[in-house]
């Protein structure tokens, strides 16, 4: 477990929320310098969220999608508002929130609602998703805490709806980063906690062509 490693949580919490708001709105800032990787990172996204839009019986819808951590809606743009007729945001930092309404331009008016909120606090409007989006954002909360989120996505989702994670996982064991406050797990702690939230993994795929230096990424479908 990486519970061990938060050993106050109101700091953990605390030090990650002051940390965003001095990173810049941007979609470079979202991706800690590494701007240049955001369209390899949608276009594989875009791959393998369109494979449960697309099958038979089991479809999941486009009606409504929620982003979690959504920033300044690097994702929405690009990957959400272009599949789904609604999207809705939640993110802890008011300034890239507002930074999203003219970032994501005329097609943002698609956007339902902004939550301004942590997603340890965070409960989604039952059965109102199809796609709820989880990226890079899962290491801000203690083990305990994305269990429950997790658990309170699941009844977030209408029929046939999916939670995706995508996010950094370590070859072993919990790493700490003290600079935004958050844990890297590796896949089999990843793999544990989205359990014990009672939910079952679809697919599993690793993000090719990132640099090498940093993280290995790997997405989560479940439901
Ligand atoms: C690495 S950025 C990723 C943004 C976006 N998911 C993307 O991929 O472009 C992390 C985001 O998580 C937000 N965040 C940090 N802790 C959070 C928490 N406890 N609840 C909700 N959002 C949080 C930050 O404000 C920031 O927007």
């Amino acid at each position: 477990m990486s519970t061990e490693l938060v050993e106050d949580e109101t700091q953990f919490y605390g030090k990650a929320q002051n940390y965003w708001k001095n990173v810049p709105a941007t979609v470079d800032g979202m991706l800690g310098g590494y701007g240049h990787i955001s369209n390899t990172d949608l276009n594989s996204s875009k791959k393998f969220l369109q494979r449960f839009l697309r099958e038979g019986s089991q479809k999941t819808g486009n009606t409504c999608a929620l982003d979690c951590g959504a920033g300044i809606g690097r994702i929405t743009k690009r990957l959400l508002l272009p599949l789904f007729k609604t999207v809705d945001m939640v993110d802890v930092t008011d300034e890239f929130l507002n930074k999203a309404k003219s970032y994501l331009g005329e097609e943002g008016k698609r956007v339902g609602k902004y939550f301004c909120c942590g997603l340890q606090e965070f409960s989604p409007e039952p059965s109102r998703y199809d796609v709820i989006w989880i990226q890079w954002v899962i290491g801000h909360l203690t083990d305990e805490h994305l269990v429950s989120f997790l658990q309170r996505c699941k009844l977030g989702l209408r029929p046939n709806g999916i939670i995706l994670i995508k996010d950094n996982v370590t070859q072993d064991g919990s790493i700490m980063d003290d600079a935004d406050s958050s844990i890297c797990r590796d896949i089999d702690l990843v793999r544990k906690l989205i359990k014990q939230a009672g939910l079952s993994v679809l697919a599993i795929e690793r993000q090719e062509n990132f640099p090498d230096e940093i993280y290995q990424v790997f997405s989560f479908a479940m439901r």
